[in-house]
């Protein structure tokens, strides 16, 4: 076994986790995905924990993006799209005939690579999602705004400007607040796409940190091109490579004792 040039720095609470050992949040069954004529995922089943955070990593076009989106449904939004096999959110089959996609998209939240907050104040970002859900109680709305804020870590930056343009913010806070905005309506499941990609290295560490902590609350499944990240901040960690799920145990064991030859190559940097 070669050295995997990934180092394991953060100090994490994942050593000996097993999967079989956890409560499932996700369960996915014998998915396949195509985008027309085109398969872009094949038989994917696996089983993602609850109160942990999963990373998805794999060279570019494996197919990470477009699981990810599978579990808010986001690929309904893509004329082309066809999806066979089972998923289910705590045991509710997310693709029953009938299922409410947008109350699915309450239950698990998404954020995206590039920050996106609307062109609102930082407050009336944060409870847009409770404004759509009809809560119009001030008391209410100011203390789930503080609640979500404190939660992204972005409360005592933030809290003498709530009425200010989010649009003013740094790239960093901006992607904090859009964390505050996802959480703010407690979903069961955060989707983070990329959350880093497009922030400096202290805005990133930022992020990570905070995804530390949000996984006391929420079942957190993240994309990234950078597997020092997921090695940094998940619990376990799925290798995807051509739409196909090749590896998916804990972290320290994905980097340290990868099963399968392909992993290894991977993370040892021979491709991607
Ligand atoms: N809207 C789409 N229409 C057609 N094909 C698509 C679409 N989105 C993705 N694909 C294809 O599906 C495959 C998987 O893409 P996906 O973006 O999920 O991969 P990825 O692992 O997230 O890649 P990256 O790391 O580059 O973001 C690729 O071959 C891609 O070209």
């Amino acid at each position: 076994m070669s050295e995997s040039n990934v180092s394991i720095t953060m100090d994490r609470d994942s050593r000996n986790l097993r999967l079989e050992d956890e409560k499932v949040a996700i369960e996915v069954n014998d998915w396949n995905l195509y985008y027309g004529s085109k398969q872009a995922l094949s038989n994917v089943s696996m089983k993602l924990p609850e109160n942990r955070v999963t990373a998805f990593i794999g060279p570019s076009g494996c197919g990470k993006s477009t699981l990810l989106r599978c579990f808010n449904r986001m690929n309904d939004l893509i004329d082309i799209v066809r999806v066979e096999g089972e998923m289910t959110l705590h045991g509710d089959d997310m693709y029953a005939k009938g299922m409410d996609v947008a109350a699915l998209r309450r239950r698990v939240g998404m954020v995206f690579q590039k920050p996106n907050p609307f062109p609102k104040s930082i407050y009336e970002n944060v409870c847009y999602g409770l404004r759509l859900q009809g809560i119009k109680d001030k008391r209410v709305l100011d203390e789930s705004v503080e609640w979500a804020l404190k939660g992204a870590g972005l409360w005592e930056e933030v809290k003498d400007r709530l009425n200010d343009n989010a649009l003013g913010m740094s790239g960093g806070q901006q992607q904090r607040l859009c964390i505050a905005r996802a959480i703010a309506i407690k979903p069961e499941v955060l989707l983070l796409d990329e959350p880093t990609s497009a922030l400096d290295p202290i805005s990133t560490l930022a992020i990570e940190e905070l995804i530390f902590e949000l996984k006391k609350d929420f079942t957190i499944l993240i994309v990234t091109h950078n597997m020092q990240q997921a090695a940094r901040v998940s619990d376990y960690t799925a290798f995807m490579y051509m739409g196909e799920l090749i590896e998916y145990t804990d972290t320290d064991t994905l980097f340290t004792n990868p099963q399968v030859k392909r992993t290894e190559d991977y993370i040892t940097g021979r491709y991607g």
